[in-house]
């Protein structure tokens, strides 16, 4: 059986204490390979073999050579695209379709964007008088922030560590990745990646395990990272918050949501449509920016239910071999408990099932998977935990509204503040509507559409920091203002 061992200063190692656990593919449960779970030893030496590369080799690089190597590392990853997806459809059982399209793509492009934004970023600067009349000059430059720690996610397992990578390394960081336990593999084969590309050893390390009293809970601890940043949910996150303030370590949290789609009566139909079905079930519905709060204007609410409906019924569950599916599992059969006591909570609380609701009937093949069917709600309290909680499985609940006023308020009524799709041909109606949602990130007709070099990240529970263009150059560089007296 395949192993998949930490990466720690250029090579592959296992643990020293042995263990190991099951890495399950959630298309049929199961085990793809056996992964090695770090130790406090492992994750010491990942992070000096970071502090090490930080002082050597990478810290002396000059920003030409090392923005050359990061598009080395981006061609690598176009250069291997089959194994990058074939590996992560492997893990999480998403469509190779969307796969191919979204996830891979977006791990090479995550290290060209920030390698060619760190050569062209200005510093400040700031002439002022002095009581002598000589004067002084004020400039900023900007230093890595020193050895970063990454803990990711498992929904988009390459595309959410390369978000941080790629801008952590252009700025001059070495970094210690702590990817999911459920997607281990494409954060793995980056290893490789890197060493072909010529990225010094010691500068991309990765350390495999879980959170609690694991990998990550001992890279959250060790004393010699200067700081963290994190995608996940926003449990975790305040962990990793109290870890993190052990030695005053910066963060950057990219958590949890609940996110409102507002369709107005204004809206085009058809572009309503498509992208609340995009934002509700892509990727099964795990996506972190994704409505699970559909809020629409009365007059056209029972014909958005049915359209919508209609359009969920043809989603294709399938593996993510078969080129029509569009639709693949959860990541994993405890993920699916969680998203399965969800829909029966839906039906405690009273709401209409319009489709979906349960698990799918699948070839024996598949039996042991993590499917679940798409599933639609209307009629459920506002104060349901299926509308308060983030499920984070392929369902939404559709409520109507009478007016602008109500809509804003719904949106605006949980502790969430991620994304949100705002749905109206009006142009002065969305930029209204669109300053007053309490969220991080807005868009107006479309859903996850997105430009690198925009602020990305959430208000209220859903994150601190932005990350995206100058943001992440923010939070992986220190700022250093030199004064001369003249
Ligand atoms: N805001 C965003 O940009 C964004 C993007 C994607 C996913 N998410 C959120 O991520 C969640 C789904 O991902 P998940 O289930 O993998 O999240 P999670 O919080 O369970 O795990 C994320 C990572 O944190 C690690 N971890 C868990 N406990 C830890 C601890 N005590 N110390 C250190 N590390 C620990 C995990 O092993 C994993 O690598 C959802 O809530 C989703 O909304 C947010
Ligand atoms: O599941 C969450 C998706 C997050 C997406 C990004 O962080 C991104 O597109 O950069």
């Amino acid at each position: 059986m395949k192993e998949i061992k930490h990466y720690i200063n250029g090579q592959y190692v296992g643990s020293a204490n042995g263990k190991l656990f099951d890495n399950v593919n959630p298309v049929n449960g199961k085990v793809i390979a056996k992964v090695h779970e770090a130790g406090r030893d492992e994750v010491d030496a990942a992070v000096k073999a970071a502090r090490a590369a930080l002082k050597g080799p990478w810290g002396k690089m000059t920003l030409d050579e090392r923005t050359r190597i990061l598009h080395k590392v981006a061609d690598g990853i176009n250069d291997r695209f089959d194994e990058f997806l074939e590996a992560e459809c492997l893990d999480t059982g998403k469509p190779k379709s969307m796969a191919s399209h979204i996830d891979i793509p977006r791990g090479a492009a995550n290290f060209k964007v920030f390698a060619d934004m760190v050569k062209n970023v200005p510093a400040e600067s700031f002439e002022m008088a002095t009581p002598d009349g000589s004067g002084a000059l004020n400039y900023a430059v900007r230093r890595p922030k020193g050895v970063i720690g990454v803990i990711s996610p498992w929904n988009l397992p390459l595309l959410l560590m390369t978000w941080k990578v790629g801008p952590a390394l252009a700025c001059g960081n070495t970094v210690v990745v702590k990817p999911s336990e459920e997607t281990p593999t494409t954060t793995a084969l980056l290893g490789e990646v890197m060493k072909e590309a010529g990225v010094p050893d010691g500068v991309y390390n990765v350390v495999h395990g879980f959170g609690g009293d694991s990998a990550g809970a001992f890279l959250t601890a060790h004393p010699d990272v200067d700081g963290f940043t994190f995608t996940g949910e926003t449990g975790t996150g305040e962990v990793i918050m109290k870890a993190a303030a052990k030695g005053i370590r910066d963060i950057s949290l990219e958590l949890g949501g609940k996110n409102a789609g507002l369709v107005f009566a204004d809206c085009d139909m058809d572009k309503a449509i498509e992208g609340t079905m995009r934002s509700a079930f892509v990727n099964c519905g795990q996506v972190c920016l994704g409505t699970e709060r559909v809020y629409v204007e009365r007059s056209i609410f029972d014909e958005f239910v049915a359209r919508l409906k209609a359009e969920a019924e043809k989603l294709r569950i399938g593996p993510p071999d078969d080129d029509k599916a569009n639709f693949g599992p959860l990541v994993s059969l405890k993920h699916r408990e969680k998203v399965l006591s969800y829909y029966q909570k839906a039906v405690d609380d009273g709401a209409t099932v319009v489709t979906g609701g349960g698990v799918p009937d699948m070839p024996e093949e598949y039996a042991g998977g993590a499917w679940v069917q798409p599933t639609i709600w209307t009629g459920l309290p506002d104060d349901s935990a299926v509308i308060t909680d983030e499920i984070f499985g392929p369902c939404c609940h559709i409520r109507p509204f009478e007016s602008e006023e109500e809509a804003i308020e719904l949106a605006n009524s949980l502790p969430y503040g991620l994304a949100s799709a705002i749905w109206t041909e009006n142009v002065s109606r969305a930029h209204r509507v669109a300053g007053q949602i309490e969220a991080g990130i807005i868009w107006v007709n479309s859903w996850f559409l997105r430009d690198l070099r925009t602020p990305f990240g959430g208000s209220k529970q859903s994150g601190i920091g932005r990350e995206g263009g100058v943001h992440s150059l923010e939070f992986y560089t220190e700022m250093k203002n030199v004064c001369i007296k003249l």
